[in-house]
C-alpha cells in the first residue's frame, strides 16, 4: 500500500486553548498552517478530549491538565506547547513515552513575575495594603508604625532560577540585601549570597519569596514548622505554585501575627474560570495581597510567549528540531533542502537502530546525514536521505518493533 510521503500543512490541526496570544496564530499562519482551532478558555473532561482527539499540536497554559489518560485519547498528537513556564499540568513522562515532545517558554514571563513580586514586597513592607483596605472603608489611620523602607532589608529567595535571580538583581538595585537557597549550586548575581540551610534563610530574612517549581521535593515545603522558623514580622510571597505552601499553616501564621503580611498569586486549588468562586482561608486578611495567578499575565510576556512557543511548534513540524523540549532527547537540526527527512521515535532498546540502518542498506539508499539522541526510555533519530520517494521506506520504519512514531517532513 502506498502511503503519503508527509501530511499536507492544511491537514495539520492546531488546537490552541486558554486564549494564547494572537502572535502564536499569526506565526503559525505565516508558516503555512491555517488549520487552527482557537479557544479562549481552558477545557477539561470530555470537552478537552473532544477538542484534541484529532489534533496534531495542542497549545495550553497553566489551567489545562493533560494527564496520561487524556493523552492516550489524542492519537494524532505530535507535540504539546505550554504557553507558559510551568509544565507540571502535563504528564510529561507519559507524553514522552507516546513520542510527544513538550515545549514551553522558559523565561518569557520571568521579568513580569519578578516585577509583580517586587511591587508586593514594597507595598507589604510599607503596610500600604492594609492602609488601602482601611481607607476604602473610610478609616483615616495615618501612622508610621509597622511601615518600613525596603532599603537594607534582607530578601531571602527560595529557588534561584530564572525568576529568583531576576528578582535578586532588581531587589538589589533598590538596596535590598539578597540571600538565596537552592538545591543546586548557583552563580550568585551581584552581591547575592547562596546559603546552604533553608532554616537559616528563613530565620534571617525580612522578606521570603518562593520561586521553585512544583515537584515532589517542593510539595508543602513551606509548612507550619518552616513558618515557625521565619523571623517575626517577616513578609512572605508565593508566586511559584500553590502546592508549595501549606495554605492553612500560612493562614495560621498570619492570624497569630507571626508574619507581617503575604502576597499570594498561586493556590493549591484555583478556579477553572471566572464563573467559579475563589475560596481560601487567606481571604479574611487585610494584610494579604491575593492575585488570580497573574504573575506572568502582562501583554509583554504573553506576546513573547506566543512567539516563542509557536516558533518551536513550527520548527518541530517543518524541521524536526526538539531543541529545548522539556521531556525529550534534544536534536538541533540544520535545514534539509535537497534531501528527504525522516523522523523516527522509538523505545530505546537494543537492535532498533540496527534495523533502521538495515532498511537503507537493503534499499541502497544513501544516508546524507543522521542525528540521534536518546535518553533512558526513548531514542529520536532523524535521517536525511537522497531519495525522491520515501513512502515505502517510511512504511518499513513504522513496522520496526519498538517504533513509537515515524513521519517524513515536507
Ligand atoms: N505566578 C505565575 O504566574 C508564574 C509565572 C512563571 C512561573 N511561575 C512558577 O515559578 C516557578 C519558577 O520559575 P523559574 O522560571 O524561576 O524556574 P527555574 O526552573 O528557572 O528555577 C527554579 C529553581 O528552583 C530550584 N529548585 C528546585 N527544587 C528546589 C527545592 N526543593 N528547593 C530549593 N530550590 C529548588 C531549581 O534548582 C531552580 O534553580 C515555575 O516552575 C512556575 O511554577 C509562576
Ligand atoms: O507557569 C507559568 O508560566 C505561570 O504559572 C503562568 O501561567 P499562565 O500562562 O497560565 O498564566
Amino acid at each position: 500500500m502506498k502511503i503519503t510521503n508527509s501530511l499536507d500543512k492544511s491537514k495539520i490541526k492546531f488546537v490552541l486553548l486558554e486564549g494564547v496570544h494572537q502572535n502564536a496564530v499569526d506565526i503559525l499562519k505565516s508558516a503555512g498552517y491555517n488549520n487552527i482551532h482557537y479557544y479562549k478558555e481552558a477545557l477539561d473532561g470530555e470537552d478537552l478530549i473532544e477538542a484534541i482527539k484529532d489534533a496534531h499540536f495542542v497549545g495550553i497554559r497553566s489551567r489545562t491538565h493533560l494527564s496520561a489518560e487524556v493523552l492516550l485519547q489524542a492519537k494524532k498528537l505530535i507535540a504539546i506547547g505550554c504557553f507558559c513556564i510551568g509544565t507540571n499540568q502535563v504528564d510529561t513522562e507519559a507524553a514522552k513515552c507516546l513520542g510527544i515532545p513538550v515545549f514551553n517558554a522558559p523565561f518569557s514571563n520571568t521579568r513580569s513575575v519578578a516585577e509583580l513580586v517586587l511591587a508586593e514586597i514594597i507595598l507589604l513592607m510599607r503596610k500600604a495594603v492594609q492602609a488601602n483596605m482601611e481607607v476604602h472603608r473610610g478609616l483615616w489611620n495615618k501612622s508610621a508604625v509597622g511601615a518600613n523602607e525596603v532599603r537594607n532589608k534582607k530578601l531571602g529567595i527560595i529557588g534561584y532560577g530564572h525568576i529568583g535571580s531576576q528578582l535578586s538583581i532588581i531587589a538589589e538595585s533598590i538596596g535590598m540585601q539578597v540571600s538565596f537557597y537552592d538545591i543546586e549550586n548557583k552563580l550568585p548575581l551581584g552581591n547575592a549570597k547562596q546559603v546552604t540551610s533553608l532554616e537559616n534563610l528563613l530565620a534571617e530574612s525580612d522578606v521570603i519569596s518562593l520561586h521553585v517549581p512544583e515537584n515532589a521535593s517542593t510539595k508543602n515545603m513551606i509548612n507550619a514548622q518552616r513558618l515557625a522558623q521565619c523571623k517575626d514580622g517577616a513578609v512572605f510571597i508565593n508566586a511559584a505554585r500553590g502546592t508549595v505552601v501549606d495554605i492553612q499553616a500560612l493562614a495560621d501564621a498570619l492570624k497569630s501575627g507571626k508574619l507581617r503580611g503575604a502576597g499570594v498569586d498561586v493556590f493549591p486549588v484555583e478556579p477553572a474560570s471566572k464563573d467559579e468562586p475563589f475560596v481560601s482561608p487567606l481571604c479574611e486578611f487585610d494584610n494579604v495581597i491575593l492575585t488570580p495567578h497573574i504573575g506572568g499575565s502582562t501583554s509583554e510576556a504573553q506576546e513573547n510567549i506566543g512567539t516563542e512557543v509557536a516558533s518551536k511548534f513550527v520548527k518541530y513540524s517543518d524541521n524536526g528540531s526538539t531543541l529545548s523540549a522539556v521531556n525529550f532527547p534534544e536534536v538541533s537540526l540544520p535545514e534539509h533542502s535537497g534531501a528527504k527527512r525522516l523522523l523516527h521515535i522509538h523505545a530505546n532498546k537494543p537492535g532498533v537502530m540496527n534495523q533502521i540502518n538495515q532498511i537503507f542498506m537493503n534499499e541502497n539508499t544513501n544516508i546524507a546525514a543522521q542525528y540521534l539522541q536518546t535518553d533512558a526510555q526513548i531514542g529520536y533519530v532523524v535521517i536525511d536521505v537522497e531519495a525522491d520517494d520515501v513512502a515505502d521506506t517510511l512504511a518499513k520504519l513504522k513496522a520496526i518493533d519498538g517504533t513509537i512514531k515515524a513521519r517524513v517532513l515536507h
